[in-house]
């Protein structure tokens, strides 16, 4: 089998400036000697995290809350740049990972289809071959004229998930973005995504639901305080 994802000794800080504690003094002090200004700390969100990912296999990433899981999957999407190590992919690559990333809110949903798909490198008459079946199954026929600063947060989801999926992606990356959806659009796209599963796709899927790991992953990976802990499917999920 070929490898889709190859994620190499990964490492990534972060810089965290603790300045609330200063004095009126050192804030003045600060503003003419450097030393003086703030504390900054340098925080480890992922610590050497290396994994690969098979071609057409669905990775779970697990996690408890700030344990890098969306730093990681930014940083394999290309939005986020690792301090140390590497990632490769092979592909094309769609990351639902956070509300409004690829989107313009003054434009309305229409424009953004053709603004989002032309960030996958999809020309416009591409675009226009699919675009029924984009707003079709997004269920916003009636809103798609309407910018999206005045979309809800499921509406927007609805409307990048349907993109995405729709300009036939080789890896998808899914950061719990299916959460602000309702129980019926969710059900729908977990659908599509098995489809896409079946015809091949590779899938990084983040959860807090070991039920969905469980059914869409053929392996799963704990991340703990930014490091790789070993999980199995059957006995830690
Ligand atoms: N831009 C940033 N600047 C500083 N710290 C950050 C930044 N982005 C993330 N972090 C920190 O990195 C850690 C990992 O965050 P991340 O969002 O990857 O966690 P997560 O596992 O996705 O969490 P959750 O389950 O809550 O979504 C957190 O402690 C977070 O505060």
């Amino acid at each position: 089998m070929a490898v889709a994802i190859t994620v190499n000794h990964l490492r990534k800080e972060f810089i965290l400036r603790h300045n609330r504690a200063l004095g009126i003094k050192s804030r003045f002090l600060g503003l003419v000697y450097k030393d003086k200004r703030e504390h900054r700390e340098h925080f480890v969100a992922l610590d050497d995290v290396s994994f690969e990912v098979e071609q057409g296999e669905a990775l779970g990433l697990i996690g408890h809350n700030g344990s890098g899981k969306s730093t990681l999957l930014q940083i394999i999407a290309g939005i986020l740049e690792p301090t140390m190590g590497s990632v490769t992919t092979k592909g094309r690559v769609a990351p639902l990972i956070q509300l409004g990333v690829g989107f313009t809110p003054e434009l309305t949903g229409y424009d953004n289809i053709f603004l989002n798909a032309s960030l996958y490198g999809f020309q416009n008459r591409d675009v226009k071959k699919r675009l029924k079946d984009i707003i079709e199954f997004s269920e916003l026929e009636h809103f798609i004229d309407t910018p999206l600063k005045n979309y809800s947060s499921g509406m927007q989801m609805r409307l990048g998930f349907s993109v995405a999926v729709h300009l036939d992606p080789d890896i998808l990356l899914a950061d719990e973005i299916l959460a602000v959806g309702d129980q019926q659009f969710q059900e729908k796209c977990l659908i599509k995504i098995l489809e896409m599963r079946n015809a091949g796709m590779t899938l990084i899927l983040v959860s807090h639901s070991p039920e969905q790991v469980r059914s869409f992953c053929d392996q799963c990976i704990r991340l703990d305080h930014g490091q790789v802990v070993e999980c199995s499917l059957k006995e830690n999920v």
